[in-house]
C-alpha cells in the first residue's frame, strides 16, 4: 500500500454552480486555510453526521450567503495530497438564491470552464474542469436510417441548435465508405467546434481526424492499455464495466440501456433507480443511454446523469436553427 492510500480519506462537498452562459462560480481559498491563494469551486468538509447535500447546502450558506434550491449529485472522485486524501462529492447546483459574495473574505469570480481568467486552481479540478467541458448531449449517427445525404443535412440542423459531441457508429457500412462518412461528419463537425468520436476504431479514428475512439464493453473488459487518442469512451452496461472504465481513465462512459429503447422495446432497461444507484459515487461523467429523449436531459442530470446520450431521439427533430451560433 502506498503512502497516500493509507491516509484517511476526508469526504467534501462540491458545489459546480453554473450560469445559463456556462461560466462556472470559482472562489479563491481564504488566507489562514491550506492551500490559501489557490482557486477552487465553492465547498467544503462534512460535519459529523451530515450527507452530502447537507454539507453542500451549508457550505454555501457559509462560504457565499446563498440558500441551495436544487442540486444534483455529479461525479465523485478521490485526490490524494502529499499529507491527506480527499473524497470530492461535486454538485451540479441549479437553483439557488441569494447573490453570492465571499462571505470569508474571499474573492470569488464567474468563470469560462474552457479557459478560467484566475487561478492558480488546486490540482484536484483538473478532471472536474475536463468533465465541464463534455457537453450535455452526446449524438450517435444514424445514417443508416436516412441515407447519408439526408443524415448530413440533419446533422448540420442539429449542430445550428447547439450540438457539440458525436459518435460516429454505421454498422451497416463498409470499411470504405464508412471512412468517407467519418471524414465528413468531422469536416461538418470542425466548423461547429464539436467533436467526434469513432466507435470501436482506433485506427480510422486518426485516419479522418477524429477526436478519439468509444469502446464497446466486451473491448473495455479485454483492454490492458487505454487507447491513446486524445479523447477516449466506453459502452457500459454494469458496475464491472464501469469499475474498468474508471480504472482505465475514460474521458467519460455510456450507461445503457436505461429505459426501453425503439429497437428493443420489450427490455425494460435498468430503469432510474437502478441507473442512479449504478453511478452513485461514481468518478466519471455518464451519459444515460437508451430510449432518451432531449425532454429527459434534466430527468437524466437528477438521477446522476452527466447527460444523455441518443441514437435516434436526435435527428427525427427538426432543430430551429440559430444563425448566432454558426461560426463556419
Ligand atoms: N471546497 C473545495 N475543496 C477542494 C476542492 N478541490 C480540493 O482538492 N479540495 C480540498 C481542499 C481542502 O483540503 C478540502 C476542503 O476543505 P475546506 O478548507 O474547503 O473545508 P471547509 O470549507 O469545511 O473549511 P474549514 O471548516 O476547514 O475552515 O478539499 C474544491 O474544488 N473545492
Ligand atoms: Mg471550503
Amino acid at each position: 500500500m502506498s503512502a497516500a492510500a493509507r491516509l484517511p480519506v476526508i469526504d467534501v462537498a462540491v458545489a459546480v454552480v453554473q450560469r445559463d452562459d456556462g461560466r462556472v462560480l470559482l472562489a479563491e481559498r481564504p488566507r489562514g486555510k491550506v492551500s490559501a491563494g489557490y482557486w477552487e469551486l465553492p465547498g467544503g468538509k462534512f460535519d459529523a453526521g451530515e450527507r452530502a447535500e447537507q454539507a453542500l447546502a451549508r457550505e454555501l450558506r457559509e462560504e457565499l450567503g446563498v440558500e441551495l434550491d436544487a442540486a444534483y449529485p455529479w461525479l465523485t472522485y478521490e485526490h490524494a495530497y502529499p499529507d491527506k486524501r480527499v473524497r470530492l462529492h461535486f454538485f451540479r447546483v441549479l437553483g439557488w438564491h441569494g447573490t453570492p459574495h465571499g462571505r470569508e473574505g474571499q474573492r470569488i469570480s464567474w468563470e469560462d470552464p474552457q479557459a478560467p481568467s484566475v487561478g492558480p486552481l488546486l490540482p484536484a479540478n483538473e478532471k472536474l474542469l475536463k468533465a465541464l467541458r463534455l457537453p450535455p448531449v452526446y449524438a450517435i449517427t444514424n445514417a443508416g436510417r436516412y441515407g447519408v445525404a439526408e443524415f448530413m443535412a440533419r446533422l448540420e440542423q442539429a449542430l445550428e441548435g447547439g450540438l457539440r459531441l458525436i459518435q460516429v457508429r454505421e454498422t451497416g457500412m463498409a470499411p470504405e465508405q464508412l471512412a468517407q462518412f467519418a471524414r465528413r461528419v468531422v469536416t461538418v463537425a470542425r466548423r461547429y467546434g464539436a467533436r467526434v468520436l469513432v466507435n470501436g476504431d482506433e485506427t480510422l479514428a486518426r485516419k479522418v481526424g477524429a477526436d478519439g475512439v468509444h469502446l464497446q464493453a466486451d473491448r473495455l473488459m479485454r483492454l490492458s492499455v487505454p487507447p491513446s487518442t486524445r479523447l477516449w469512451a466506453a459502452s457500459c452496461h454494469d458496475a464491472r464495466q464501469l469499475a474498468r472504465a474508471a480504472a482505465l481513465g475514460a474521458d467519460f462512459v455510456t450507461l445503457s440501456p436505461v429505459l426501453p429503447t425503439a429497437t428493443h422495446p420489450e427490455e425494460p432497461g435498468l430503469g432510474w433507480t437502478k441507473f442512479t444507484r449504478l453511478v452513485h459515487g461514481y468518478p466519471l461523467p455518464v451519459y444515460a443511454l437508451g430510449g432518451m429523449r432531449l425532454e429527459l436531459l434534466e430527468t437524466a442530470m437528477r438521477h446522476g446523469a452527466h447527460g444523455i446520450a441518443l441514437l435516434s431521439g436526435i435527428w427525427d427533430r427538426v432543430v430551429a436553427p440559430r444563425a448566432e451560433v454558426r461560426n463556419s
